[in-house]
């Protein structure tokens, strides 16, 4: 079956002053896919995730997204393809001054005309989805890392986006809680039909959870393909990289 990208990023160039971030990069992710970005840490992963929501904007190249090149597009041309997203932040983001609720509840009072009743409904079951039905009234600041990133989902997906952007979402959970959220993912792709994007340093959960892997380095994608095309790369560097080995061509400078 012929993949359908959501998402493509053709020749794309990114630098800031002499630091050339993205060289040349080039990708295709399939609609309703989860597919995990991976590389080494300042690689240029997080820079790559902005210019898919259009948050940067490329030197040079072009950003398709659900067929339209975001690349140049004014900030007003740009809020339309937005709602198209749901992002879960690194630090999930949340405002600490409003509970839970009012968390998920946020983007839908913002962007929508919808009742009162019709979006607390909706935050209930966004909330049930995410296992925390009970938690609507405790305040953020209350709350574990792992109940936080089960909160920022919650929000990402209020809006039912096509697109749902992860930035290393179980960074400093314990395992179990990362399960959780990797389940979480996974489902939030079966369930909502949803593209999800994730970036991760978790190479055993990337391989469980992604249906595709993309390895991010010098600013290019040196491997892409299903985990288990991706154990089998014939590519030290990313041979060393999966392994986690300390020796091989990857240098630390
Ligand atoms: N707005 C910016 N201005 C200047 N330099 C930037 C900017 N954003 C990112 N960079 C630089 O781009 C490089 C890549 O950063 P990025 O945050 O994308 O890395 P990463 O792969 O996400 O790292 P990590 O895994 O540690 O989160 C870094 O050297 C960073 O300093």
């Amino acid at each position: 079956m012929p993949m359908e990208p959501i998402i493509e990023m053709r020749n794309v160039r990114k630098s800031f002053g002499r630091e050339h971030v993205l060289r040349d990069l080039s990708l295709a992710i399939a609609k309703d896919s989860v597919s995990v970005i991976i590389g080494r840490s300042g690689g240029g992963k997080s820079v790559l995730l902005k210019h898919i929501i259009g948050l940067m904007q490329p030197d040079q190249g072009q950003v398709i997204i659900d067929g339209q090149d975001i690349a140049r597009m004014s900030e007003r041309q740009m809020a339309p393809v937005r709602r198209k997203f749901g992002m879960l932040f690194q630090e999930s983001a949340l405002f600490d001054s409003m509970n839970v609720e009012e968390n998920v509840a946020f983007p839908l009072l913002e962007h929508t005309r919808k009742s009162r009743s019709e979006v607390m409904d909706i935050v209930a079951q966004k909330l049930t989805a995410v296992g925390l039905k009970e938690m609507g009234h405790k305040m953020s600041s209350e709350l574990s890392g792992g109940m936080r990133k089960r909160v920022g989902l919650a929000r990402a997906l209020a809006l039912e986006p096509k697109i749902v952007l992860f930035d290393e979402p179980t960074s400093g959970l314990d395992p179990v809680m990362a399960a959780t959220i990797n389940e979480l993912i996974v489902r939030t792709q079966a369930e909502f039909h949803a593209t999800c994007v994730v970036i991760s340093h978790d190479i055993p959960a990337a391989m469980s959870t992604g249906h595709e892997l993309f390895m991010l380095f010098e600013g290019r994608i040196i491997a892409q393909g299903t985990p288990d095309q991706i154990r089998q790369w014939d590519d030290p560097v990313v041979q060393q990289f999966i392994h986690g080995r300390a020796e091989g061509p990857i240098s630390i400078v």
